[in-house]
């Protein structure tokens, strides 16, 4: 079986707005077993196999449809540690304009501990970067 969708004149990697598998090709049976490694095009383009791993077009199409999930996903979790930082900064400042410390270590266990019961090990690794981007390294 081969398989191939011409691409449009915007799509090539990193155009804008470009959005979908893009160019595909896959070639090989589709009874008998693994199919083949999917075929470089000829202008060298990366296919959407090629870009995933996936074995399949329609492995392909899904895993093309998750990653834009992740992304949109990324970007909110982006978002909100932007937000985090100015929350705690204007913690730091007020504390720190009051005579204290900027940093808290009470509150830090706090922290860790509910990261790492909601995630286990790496939860409290995560919450560590998380108070390091938030009050700087200690
Ligand atoms: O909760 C506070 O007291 C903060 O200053 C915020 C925060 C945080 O980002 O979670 C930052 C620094 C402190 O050491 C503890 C926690």
């Amino acid at each position: 079986m081969v398989v191939l969708l011409e691409p449009t004149p915007s799509d090539f990697p990193g155009a804008p707005g470009r959005q979908g598998p893009g160019r595909l090709s896959f070639s090989g049976s589709c009874r008998s077993g693994a199919p083949s490694e999917p075929t470089r095009s000829p202008d060298m383009t990366a296919t959407a196999a090629e870009k995933t791993g996936a074995r399949t077009e329609d492995a392909a199409d899904l895993i093309t449809g998750a990653r834009e999930r992740i992304d949109a996903l990324d970007d909110r979790i982006i978002g909100l540690v932007q937000e985090r930082m100015a929350v705690s900064a204007v913690i730091q400042q007020t504390r720190i304009a009051s005579g204290g410390r900027r940093v808290n270590l009470s509150r830090e266990m706090d922290v860790l501990s509910h990261y790492r019961d909601a995630l286990g090990r790496p939860g409290t690794a995560l919450a560590m970067t998380l108070l390091e981007l938030c009050r700087g390294r200690v």
